[in-house]
């Protein structure tokens, strides 16, 4: 690829957009720690530079999961942080190395800090697609390209390691789960963990997901009433994980764990949200009230945890054979070749990592969906007719998300305006990295920004900034139609003989063309990363997205949303996710 010139058009917020907020540096997905001398210095970038995010590391994974208070390890830790703080103080005066993209003069962490959204617009404006930044003294590139971006996530993998990237958040919640676990760890956790997120076992969770859903409109929600629907969605998505993890104990009436999980989970979020507001991130080892109610709710978890995990263990050691029940049940029947399954700390850190990954992120996406379902009257009243079609008047089925086309196409469209994930970042781990014609440093944290590329008008056309879900029915069509012209060239190759087989091939093609299919790779137009992509791509895609079709058919089935008399649209409130200020929104039911 060659060195982008800095010529692309500016990207044109639409009048209902949401816009920048101050808030702190964000970057998507936690980096992993292992044992190596990077992991040592990526544990020191995340002391000092902390902020809350959908993956919290654990210090490495020998760690044990609940955040240590251990003195020498603590004295360890700050020795490193100011180090880490000498090297970023000396780069400030230091000139670009040579072969750096271009980017704005001095240190832009301010800039970043105040208006992350409005900033990286700038930059792409002013610098182009391919921008070297020092951001609190971190060589930093951000990359707006395509093509550029695709070379990090899915071509180079090894190259470009989650394992040294700055501006990740350090938390001892997550331990070394899917996240954060690079290398071989990571390969053998993820084939392990696959077959809980395939097709038919993310339908077995949708009935639970209809019943949270359900749940929270009938008992919160109420005709003629204002909701902050972010707050809604919150405590949704966490119930709808928690049955989708441990529906088996829930649905027995486990009732003290599921409390104890609930409360703590939460403990621990509030502890993430105040961690993300705040100016200033002491590591967790610091014993500041805060850090121990969140050390406390870690451990509580880790009891909880780590109990069921025990007795299902036991259970299916001595009960009969039966196939998966939840995702519990999965992570642990999981074996690698040599028939080994995961450890119980494997499994504590991957139930940690999917309550952690898969809660706020589905609760964002929702929210937004929502928003733009209210500020969008025509669509949603599209969609809603498209909804009370397919249920006919009965209450919805799981087998209705694959009916839902434009529901679906509102979920795709508000990500790709307002992705969850704003900011996917990794480390050029390698000497002489070269990324479009640039030379990379070691130790170079590369953001890749789903934000920017998702509206950049060079692939999505003028109407780039416009919530238009329509695009994604005309895409659809045009996959629809070009497989069909595949299937016939094929058929026409076999020749006449097989004639009989073309029907089906083009009818199987078709049938299996659904929003998942937008989801590999680049996307469609080689622009579209809401669950990142290539091999670290997010696990729970097709969760989210059964998730949040079922859940907004829920909610466009039984009530209207209207934004309150005069709000504008709601502002976007870039942390390590992107997250909307507030949502609130006026219900009518319908009826
Ligand atoms: C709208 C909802 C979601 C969004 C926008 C989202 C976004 C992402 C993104 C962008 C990544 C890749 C990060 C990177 O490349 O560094 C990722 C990874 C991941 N996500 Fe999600 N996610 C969502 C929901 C979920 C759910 C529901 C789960 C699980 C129940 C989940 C579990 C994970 C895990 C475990 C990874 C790490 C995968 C790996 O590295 O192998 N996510 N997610």
């Amino acid at each position: 690829m060659q060195r982008q010139a800095n010529t692309r058009t500016s990207v044109e917020p639409s009048p209902a957009e949401p816009s920048a907020q101050g808030t702190p540096p964000a970057v998507a997905v936690n980096n992993a720690s292992t044992s190596s001398s990077t992991a040592a210095t990526s544990r020191r970038r995340k002391d000092a530079l902390a902020a809350p995010g959908i993956g919290p590391a654990s210090s490495s994974p020998a760690a044990g999961p609940s955040p240590t208070l251990d003195p020498a390890a603590g004295l360890a830790s700050l020795a490193g942080a100011l180090q880490q703080a000498a090297t970023r103080l000396a780069r400030q005066v230091e000139p670009p190395p040579p072969g750096f993209p271009p980017g704005p003069p001095g240190d832009s962490a301010v800039g970043m800090l105040q208006q992350p959204l409005a900033f990286l617009e700038r930059v792409l404006r002013q610098h182009g697609p391919l921008a070297g930044l020092l951001l609190g003294g971190e060589r930093v590139v951000l990359v707006a390209d395509p093509a550029a971006a695709r070379s990090v996530l899915i071509d180079r993998g090894e190259q470009f390691t989650k394992s040294g990237t700055a501006f990740f958040p350090g938390s001892s919640l997550a331990g070394n789960g899917l996240l954060v676990s690079d290398g071989e760890v990571w390969r053998r956790q993820r084939r392990l963990a696959n077959p809980a997120f395939r097709r038919t076992a993310v339908e077995r969770y949708g009935q639970s997901m209809l019943a949270s859903a359900s749940r929270l409109l009938a008992t919160c929600w109420r005709d003629g009433v204002a909701r902050e629907v972010y707050a809604d969605f919150n405590r949704l998505t966490l119930d709808i994980t928690l049955q989708a993890l441990f529906g088996a104990e829930l649905a027995a009436g486990d009732a003290a764990a599921g409390l104890e999980i609930t409360a703590s989970i939460q403990e621990a979020f509030r502890f993430f949200a105040a961690r993300g507001a705040a100016a200033m991130v002491l590591p967790e080892w610091v014993p500041t009230p805060d850090n121990l109610a969140f050390t406390a709710a870690v451990r509580r978890l880790d009891r909880a945890v780590l109990g069921l995990i025990a007795e299902r263990r036991r259970e299916l050691a001595e009960g009969p054979t039966r196939p998966p029940r939840d995702l519990l049940d999965s992570l642990l029947a999981a074996a690698d070749e040599q028939g080994e399954g995961m450890g119980d700390r494997a499994a504590r850190d991957e139930v940690m990592t999917l309550l952690v990954a898969g809660q706020e992120t589905s609760a964002i996406q929702l929210s937004w969906c929502c928003a733009y379902l209210a500020h969008y009257p025509q669509v949603q009243a599209a969609a809603a007719a498209e909804v009370a079609a397919a249920a006919a008047g009965r209450p919805l089925q799981v087998a209705d998300a694959g009916r839902l086309p434009l529901v679906e196409a509102v979920v795709l469209e508000a990500m790709r305006l307002s992705p969850p994930a704003y900011l996917v970042g990794r480390c050029a781990s390698q000497q002489a990295v070269t990324l479009g014609g640039y030379h990379l440093p070691q130790g170079t944290t590369v953001l890749v920004s789903p934000y920017l590329l998702h509206r950049d008008p060079a692939s999505w056309g003028p109407d780039a900034a416009r919530f238009r879900p329509e695009r994604w029915l005309e895409l659809q069509q045009a996959q629809q139609a070009q497989q069909a012209q595949q299937a016939q060239q094929a058929q026409q190759a076999r020749g006449a003989k097989e004639a009989g087989c073309s029907h089906a091939s083009a009818a199987s093609a078709s049938g299996g063309s659904t929003a998942m299919s937008f989801l590999t790779g680049m996307g469609p137009n080689g622009a579209y990363i809401p669950f990142g992509a290539g091999q670290r791509n997010c696990i729970g895609a097709g969760f989210a997205m059964m998730e949040a079709v079922l859940v907004l058919a829920s909610v466009l089935q039984q009530y209207q949303l209207q934004p309150l008399p005069g709000a504008a649209f709601p502002e976007a409130q870039p942390q390590i996710t992107l997250r909307p200020a507030a949502v609130r929104l006026l219900l009518r039911r319908r009826v």
